[in-house]
């Protein structure tokens, strides 16, 4: 896959994300800090590599900054990206699963290298559509509504009658089944 990985911070960890993404075969490009020459600053590195997602450059981006949510909120603003910001396996097996993330948002601040390959892991092992209901499929394409008409909330795509999931049950397991009824 073609990865654009971005981060306003020159940081090992940051470095090694990029290292790990090209040892599980992945091809990298690399945007702010990572990269002479262009602008760190979290709003357009971030910004930067969502745009290589939404021109069809990259597959996939992995956005990074210290608590990883402006990142996520740049990324978030280029139409066509979905940016969720990831702590854990289990967030990034969903966020792939049901909400068909296609950019990963990551705190600097809170990763370490064990953690780090655990939220890889889980993201790419996350078949694309796995568990994803009729739902979610709504709600995925909800999001790109809200983009083409952003005064317009719950028209014109809403399903009418939303049904009320129970919340997942606890536990981690991050690259098991759905724990989602
Ligand atoms: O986590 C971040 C944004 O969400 C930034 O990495 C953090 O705020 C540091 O940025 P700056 O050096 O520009 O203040």
């Amino acid at each position: 896959m073609r990865i654009a990985v971005s981060s306003d911070m020159d940081e090992p960890i940051a470095r090694q994300a990029v290292e790990e993404l090209r040892r599980r075969g992945h091809a990298v490009e690399v945007f702010g800090a990572l990269r002479d020459g262009d602008r760190a600053d979290w709003a357009w590195s971030a910004e930067a590599a969502a745009r290589a997602v939404a021109s069809g450059a990259a597959d996939q981006a992995v956005v990074c900054c210290w608590t990883g949510a402006g990142a996520s909120m740049a990324a978030n603003k280029v139409p066509g990206v979905r940016a969720a910001l990831c702590g854990d396996a289990y967030s990034a097996r969903g966020a792939r699963v049901w909400s068909d993330a296609n950019a990963l948002a990551l705190s600097l601040r809170l990763l370490s290298g064990g953690l780090l390959g655990e939220i890889l892991d889980a993201w790419f092992d996350a078949a694309a559509d796995g568990d994803r209901d009729a739902q979610d499929r709504a709600n995925i394409a909800h999001l790109g509504a809200i983009e083409s008409a952003p005064s317009a909330p719950g028209a014109p795509d809403a399903p009418p009658a939303p049904t009320v999931k129970s919340a997942p049950a606890a536990g981690p397991s991050a690259g098991g089944a759905s724990e989602r009824s």
